[in-house]
C-alpha cells in the first residue's frame, strides 16, 4: 500500500502570507457589504454552491448539469448583481494608492491645523443650513461625492455649480423653492447641482419611517463613494448615509466629525 501524501500539509512563510492576504480581503468583502442587500445574495450564491456538490456527489446529473449551467454564467451575473460593490472596492482601493496616504501624511506632518481649519471653514455653511433646516422641519437632501459623475448627475439634475453657502442651501430646500424636491449634490467644494432624483435604496431591513428622501440618500451612497446628509421634515432629524448604511439622530458634532473626515 502506498504512504499517504501529507505534502499539502507543508507550510512556509509564503502561505503565512497568503492565509492573511485572504483574511484581509475576506474582511474587506465583508466591511463592504455588512448590512446590504449584498449579504443576502451572497448567502444565496453559497446555498447554490452546496446544492451543486451535495448534487453532484449523489450523482444526480440532471440536477447538477442544470446547475452547472447556470453556475457558468454566474460570473457575467455576478458583475452585474455586485457592479456597486465592485465600484465601491474599487474605489476604495484608489484612494488608499500610496499617492492618495501621502498626501495625507504629508497634511498631518506639517500642515494638519491649516487643513483641519480650512475643512471646517468649508464645512460651517452646511452644518449651519442643517440646523436652520432642522429647526424650521425643512426637509432636505445634501450628497457629498468625491467624483462628480457628470452624465449620472447631469442627466436628472438642475446645474447649479455655485459657492457652497448657508443661504443657497436654505433657498434651495425651502418649501416653495421650484428646486426643494430632491438632492443637492456638493462636489470639488461646490454645489454642482440641486433637484436631483436619485437612485432608491431596494433595502428592506430600513426603518418604517424612512421614506424617499431616505432611500434615495442611503441608494446613492450604495452605488457610488457618495455620502449624504438627510434632514428630516417630519421629525427635523439629521441621518447620515454612507456606503449603503445610516446613522440615525446624528448630532451637530457628529456630523461635523463625519464631514471631515468624508468630505
Ligand atoms: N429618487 C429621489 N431622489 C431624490 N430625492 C427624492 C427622491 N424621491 C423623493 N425624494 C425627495 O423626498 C421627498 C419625499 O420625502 P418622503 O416624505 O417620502 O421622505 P422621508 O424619507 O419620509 O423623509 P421625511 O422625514 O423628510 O418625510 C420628496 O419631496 C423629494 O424631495
Amino acid at each position: 500500500m502506498k504512504g499517504l501524501d501529507f505534502d499539502f500539509l507543508k507550510f512556509n512563510w509564503l502561505d503565512a502570507i497568503d492565509i492573511v492576504l485572504v483574511a484581509i480581503l475576506v474582511y474587506y468583502i465583508y466591511s463592504l457589504v455588512r448590512n446590504t442587500l449584498a449579504v443576502n445574495l451572497i448567502l444565496g450564491m453559497f446555498i447554490i454552491l452546496i446544492a451543486y456538490y451535495v448534487v453532484s456527489s449523489l450523482h444526480m446529473n440532471l440536477l447538477t448539469a442544470i446547475i452547472s449551467k447556470f453556475m457558468s454564467v454566474g460570473i457575467i451575473a455576478l458583475v452585474i448583481i455586485f457592479q456597486p460593490e465592485i465600484r465601491r472596492f474599487l474605489l476604495h482601493i484608489g484612494k488608499s494608492t500610496f499617492l492618495q496616504k501621502n498626501k495625507a501624511w504629508w497634511g498631518r506632518l506639517f500642515g494638519s491645523k491649516d487643513i483641519e481649519r480650512d475643512n471646517l471653514l468649508r464645512i460651517k455653511p452646511i452644518i449651519d443650513a442643517c440646523k436652520t433646516m432642522k429647526k424650521t422641519r425643512t426637509g432636505a437632501l445634501i450628497v457629498f461625492v468625491k467624483y462628480y459623475d457628470e452624465e449620472f448627475f447631469t442627466n436628472s439634475c438642475e446645474v447649479i455649480d455655485g459657492k457652497i453657502s448657508k443661504r443657497l442651501l436654505e433657498s434651495i430646500f425651502q418649501k416653495h423653492s421650484p428646486l426643494h424636491d430632491g438632492a443637492v449634490v456638493i462636489s470639488e467644494n461646490k454645489i454642482k447641482s440641486a433637484s436631483c432624483i436619485l437612485p432608491l435604496t431596494d433595502n428592506d431591513k430600513l426603518p418604517p419611517q424612512f421614506g424617499l428622501r431616505h432611500r434615495a440618500g442611503i441608494g446613492v451612497s450604495e452605488l457610488s463613494d457618495a455620502v449624504a446628509v438627510i434632514v428630516s421634515e417630519e421629525t427635523g432629524e439629521i441621518a447620515y448615509a454612507k456606503q449603503g448604511r445610516v446613522r440615525m439622530n446624528v448630532s451637530f458634532g457628529e456630523l461635523e466629525k463625519l464631514l471631515n473626515k468624508d468630505f
